[in-house]
């Protein structure tokens, strides 16, 4: 006899691992949505100006408390966005008065807001290796931005030439490769044993390009690293629902206003943050591995990163399909919400 399916789980309150919360009226547009089930989120640095110095992580740390609903436990784990003009020190201090958790690595050009990002690898060895040496972590947007190289193979291609050379001349230092989108970053993580995990997005579990491209130009659906072939997807899903430690929720939640979205060159970046968790019970219910959700969502991340789990939990329950804002207001002008394309069953308990 099969068991009857689970329709009511309970786990550790997650934590997001990579969030862009933005600043002033989006980021009080977009805050309540992260901050209603997630007990913490690490805060990608990527403002216009970029969160470089601790002084600007302590005061963007402030405007985010600031916005929080009343009441609310969430925690903003602050990282510094690295330039080549970084100073070693500046890190240290702001990683020693527990201010900033990791660092962000953008390669120039990337992606959103990395004008200001690395170039030339080898200006940030100093910074690197003053991070390895004190345990502080570094987040990397693994894409190379090399013209020359086709905008699918990307990650791969930065695998082994960005990624493989920092790793092999600073071996101590903890990377997370931020939401991997191919099978090759599957791989390269599993085959690591040290110092090396990946965040996997919510929409990347769940789209591939055939989802961006077919039947008309979808730009909701537009983020970087662009969605792949359904092969690596799947090879996504495997990752995320195995268990495997080195893996774990990024969402990358991303959000643009729709009039940024929606035009001939839009933003990239999709925004999962108020219907996340009901989209990965679903995934993960889909693949038969509800029982590895809390280990991607609430025990992986904070174990690489060398915190606490949270204490609090969450209770998700299986019934009639969830509804959901397709838009949320923000004094910027509308978002518009992450839509899987399948109705969500799984809803979180208030
Ligand atoms: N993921 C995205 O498509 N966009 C992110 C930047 C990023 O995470 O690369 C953004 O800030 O909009
Ligand atoms: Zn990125
Ligand atoms: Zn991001």
């Amino acid at each position: 006899m099969t068991k009857p399916a689970p329709t009511r789980l309970t786990i550790r309150r997650p934590d997001d691992w990579h969030l862009h919360l933005r600043d002033g009226a989006m980021l009080q547009g977009v805050l309540p949505h992260s901050a209603a089930h997630f007990g913490r989120a690490i805060i990608m640095p990527n403002l216009v100006p970029p969160v470089v110095t601790g002084a600007q992580a302590a005061a963007y740390r402030d405007r985010i408390m600031a916005a929080l609903p009343e009441g609310s436990t969430f925690t903003p784990l602050m990282t510094l966005y690295l330039t080549e003009d970084t100073d070693p020190e500046d890190v240290a201090r702001a990683h020693a008065d527990g201010l900033v958790t990791a660092v962000k690595l953008y390669p120039a050009g990337a992606t959103t807001n990395s004008a200001s990002g690395v170039r030339d690898f080898d200006k940030v060895r100093p910074v690197l290796e003053k991070m390895a040496e004190i345990g502080c972590p570094l987040c990397v947007h693994g894409e190379v931005t090399d013209p020359e190289v086709d905008i699918f193979d990307r990650e791969a291609v930065f695998i082994d030439k960005v990624l493989k050379p920092i790793r092999k001349k600073t071996p101590d230092l903890r990377v997370i490769m931020e939401h991997v989108t191919t099978q090759d970053a599957v791989d390269y993580v599993r085959d690591t044993h040290k110092n090396l995990a990946a965040t996997i997005t919510t929409h990347h579990l769940i789209i591939n390009r055939n989802d961006i491209l077919v039947g008309g130009i979808k730009p909701h659906f537009y983020c970087l690293p662009v969605a792949k072939r359904e092969r690596h997807r799947i090879a996504l899903v495997q990752a995320a629902t195995s268990g495997d430690k080195r893996f774990f929720l990024g969402t990358d939640s991303a959000p643009h206003t729709d009039a940024n979205k929606l035009q001939p060159c839009g933003c990239a970046g999709c925004f999962t943050a108020p219907n996340t968790m009901s989209c990965l019970a679903e995934v993960f219910d889909a693949a038969k591995k509800l029982g590895q959700l809390e280990a991607f969502t609430s025990l992986n991340g904070p174990r690489f990163y060398g915190l606490p789990v949270n204490e609090e939990t969450i209770t998700l329950t299986k019934g009639e399909p969830v509804a959901y804002p397709a838009q949320v207001d923000t004094g910027d002008g509308p978002v518009t919400v992450f839509d899987p394309g399948f109705p969500l069953h799984w809803r979180i308990e208030a």
